[in-house]
């Protein structure tokens, strides 16, 4: 049976679904009072200007090493973290700012999250029944639990469980089963955009195709927009649309997924495609990786990424590079800019 459709306002249907613009949060670690008062303050910027576009119905994905920001920007876009600074423009309404549960409460209701770890983010002691209807009755979307108990049967039906399934508690699942009544609790408030947060990472590689699956199934038939923050290339390649690479807290490659995979030009990107060959065409030039992640507290000066940057000239030590196009997406590199490919 069909799950009633989210009402679009007509105005929104030529604005993108979410503008991300120069989204910074940066993380205070000062230990101590005395550190504060004595202005020895330690900030770390988790994220360092981003911006994103999203049109409706389609998947951007987020990509990058452990510790590169991913999940903060989604923390600061679903509204658990407020941002330092910038704008996250829901429907053209910036929300970034906003605070009080009466104001965010519409937006909550079609902004949904599903999170890595399926079983940390099911209370427990409720059965699964309770769980899915608790956004259905925090919304006030059905008249009675008669209406309510309807739509919890119709969402486990659509996430491929059995409506019986819900007078059980979430222990009685299996990670895949737990992870698909997350995403029937993030579908039941007919939210427009759902934050995946590494919705397959602590699955076994056996279900997390048939999670996959289900999300593009689903997006299909309810004309979803996902954000899908991902280290795993593989899963992100199943999925996008669009793509953007991040590193330190910024992007440094954004553009079509297909044109990345198929010729990413961004070092750190193709570094990220070599170390999965199963992914990226055959025309993809390899990039050893090297190094680690630096310390996002004492980011490198200049281009963060150019201590581990086989093309690293002079200027990438001292400039960060501005995002330019360069065949048909944006990247943030010097040399790229300079000469629109890298050095044979
Ligand atoms: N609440 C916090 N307080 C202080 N630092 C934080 C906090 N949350 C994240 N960070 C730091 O911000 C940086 C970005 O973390 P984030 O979790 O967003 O990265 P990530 O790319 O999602 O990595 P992972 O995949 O490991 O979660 C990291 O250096 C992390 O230690």
């Amino acid at each position: 049976m069909m799950v009633a459709q989210t009402q679009r306002p007509d105005r929104a249907a030529s604005t993108p679904q979410l503008v991300v613009k120069d989204l910074r949060k940066q993380f205070d670690l000062t230990r101590s009072v005395a550190g504060r008062l004595l202005g020895h303050q330690q900030y770390l910027k988790a994220i360092d200007g981003l911006d994103i576009e999203i049109a409706r119905g389609t998947t951007f994905s987020l990509v990058g090493e452990s510790g590169c920001g991913k999940s903060t920007v989604a923390r600061c876009i679903v509204g658990i973290y407020k941002p330092t600074s910038g704008q996250v423009l829901f429907d053209g309404v910036d929300i970034a700012q906003m605070r009080g549960r009466k104001v965010m409460l519409p937006v909550r209701r079609r902004m949904q999250m599903i999170f890595q770890d399926p079983y940390a983010s099911l209370n427990p002691r409720w059965r699964v029944s309770q769980i899915i209807a608790e956004p259905i009755r925090t919304h006030g979307l059905l008249p009675d639990r008669q209406a309510v108990q309807k739509r919890v049967d119709e969402l486990l039906v659509q996430v491929g469980l059995a409506p019986g399934d819900g007078r059980k508690y979430p222990h009685e699942f299996s990670g895949g089963q737990r992870q698909r009544i997350s995403i029937a609790r993030a579908l039941a408030s007919s939210p427009d955009l759902i934050v995946c947060d590494e919705p397959t990472s602590a699955l076994d590689v056996s279900v997390q195709a048939q999670i996959l699956n289900l999300l593009r199934d689903l997006q299909e038939e309810l004309g979803l927009t996902y954000l899908l923050i991902s280290h795993n290339l593989a899963v992100v390649a199943h999925m996008s649309t669009r793509l953007g690479v991040m590193y330190l807290g910024r992007l440094v490659e954004t553009g079509d997924s297909q044109l990345l995979f198929g010729q990413p030009l961004h070092p750190y990107t193709r570094m990220l495609l070599s170390a999965v060959p199963d992914v990226g065409g055959a025309a993809v030039k390899r990039v050893a990786i090297a190094g680690d992640v630096p310390n996002p507290i004492s980011p490198p000066s200049g281009c963060s990424f150019h201590p581990r940057c086989p093309f690293v000239q002079d200027k990438c030590r001292m400039v960060p590079p501005v995002p330019s196009m360069v065949q048909g997406r944006l990247v943030a590199c010097h040399v790229l800019a300079e000469h629109g490919e890298l050095p044979a």
